[in-house]
């Protein structure tokens, strides 16, 4: 377990703490999380009780976030949750009201954006329209003065990565949409800093692009794995981008995890309704006499999940709509209201008999669907559980599979 040398280790299980002014149990929980690769973390990103003020208005709010050196790591939420100000933080570009932000181990609240050692993707690429492709993306290098041999070789391999070999002599005007895009991710790629922070860098290209541009930002990253910051909307690009996604909605964080669990055990009903497309259903529920009542109707939990559901009483039952199932010996009944084709699948909106909700259903499109009155059943391993109050996922153990590729 132990690894105690070197100044820079936050954390050792058999020593006492080495670096101060931090809480014990913010080490014990990152230990808990990153273990031996500790080291790596400190050398990240760390938000301690971040907050951004605009006057009156907090836009983020005691901020607590560890990005481990070299992770790919969005920032997903609604408009103007407060994504591309957490974002310009980090790169020096607003001020922090309170809190403390530590870049590679040291405090950066006021170091210059010059000096933090970061490549920044802007959604507007702000290329140079004067230069040719190949000026704008080695400018920067002349100016850190690297050697001509390492410009030329670096600019060389981003440009075949990128696609745009043979267009270095163009000029912007000369580009399409993505090809400028995709100057502009080349221009930050050859800079090879540690720290890569991207606002929303996919959103001016259509759909097809923007589905070969997140596999080339990919591609970019194993290339060297900087610690990246990519902020987006889209929760496809933070599902297939991100080792893990940062969840943020009206300036506080949701939830910090990988793809699968935030997918599968959403931390609260925010979370749940915000990340699925269609989102999870929602039901009313409520524990008593040992048995559940979703929307209205009595269901049988696992015995095992008693004790937890007593305690909380009033409840939302979270049930993605792919986990529902037609069924003879069903759990829920309902009136098909509408069906929505969507190529390989169907989705079917129910109105519950009980209790009038509402219920999203996705079946393959090629099973039939009968009309009017249906029965519903899903399985309980897939179920979650959120406080009827307070909205937080009460922890009912169900199955999460970890099969998303780093
Ligand atoms: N300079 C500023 N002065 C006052 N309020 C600001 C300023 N910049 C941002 N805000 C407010 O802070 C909040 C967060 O903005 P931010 O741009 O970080 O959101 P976002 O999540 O990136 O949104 P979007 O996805 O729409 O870009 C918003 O309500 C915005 O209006």
């Amino acid at each position: 377990m132990g690894h105690c040398h070197g100044s820079r280790h936050a954390y050792c299980p058999t020593t006492p703490l080495i670096i101060p002014n931090l809480p014990t149990f913010y080490y014990e929980y990152l230990y808990a999380i990153w273990g031996e690769r500790i080291d790596e973390l400190m050398n990240g990103i760390i938000f301690e009780n971040v907050c951004k003020s605009y006057g009156e208005t907090a836009v983020v709010k005691d901020l607590n976030m560890a990005i481990q050196e070299g992770e790919r790591l969005i920032l997903l939420g609604p408009s103007g949750c407060g994504k591309t100000t957490t974002l310009r933080m980090v790169a020096g570009l607003e001020n922090i009201t309170a809190g403390t932000l530590k870049m590679g181990g040291q405090v950066v609240n006021t170091v210059e954006p010059g000096a933090r050692n970061i490549a920044m993707v802007f959604q507007n690429y702000a290329l140079y329209p004067h230069m040719t492709i190949w000026e704008n993306i080695t400018f920067g290098l002349f100016i850190q003065k690297i050697p001509i041999e390492e410009i030329k070789a670096r600019t060389k391999q981003a440009l075949e990565i990128l696609n745009l070999s043979g267009y270095e002599q163009r000029k912007p005007n000369e580009l399409s949409g993505g090809q400028k895009q995709r100057v502009a991710l080349c221009r930050s790629l050859v800079k090879q800093a540690p720290y890569f922070l991207l606002d929303e860098p996919l959103s001016n290209l259509d759909a097809q692009l923007r589905l070969q541009a997140r596999t080339e930002l990919v591609k970019i990253h194993n290339l060297y794995r900087p610690t990246f910051i990519y902020v987006t909307h889209d929760q496809v690009e933070a599902m297939t981008v991100g080792q893990r996604i940062a969840i943020m909605n009206q300036g506080a964080l949701q939830q910090l995890d990988t793809p699968d669990v935030i997918y599968q055990r959403p931390a609260n009903t925010f979370v749940a309704s915000f990340i699925g497309s269609p989102p999870m259903n929602l039901l009313q529920g409520a524990f008593r006499d040992g048995a559940l009542w979703i929307a209205g109707s009595r269901v049988n939990p696992p015995t095992k999940w008693h004790t937890l559901l007593a305690e909380h009483q009033e409840l939302w039952i979270g049930i993605r709509p792919e986990q529902c199932c037609l069924s003879d010996t069903p759990m829920l009944h309902g009136q098909i209201e509408f069906v929505e084709h969507l190529g390989s699948q169907r989705c079917i909106h129910l109105r519950l008999h009980q209790n009038g909700q509402r219920l999203l259903c996705m079946l393959p499109a090629d099973q039939p669907i009968p009309t009017g009155t249906v029965g519903v059943s899903f399985s309980w391993q897939h179920v979650n559980g959120f406080d009827g109050h307070v909205g937080k996922n009460i922890g009912l153990p169900n199955r999460i599979s970890h099969n998303y590729a780093c």
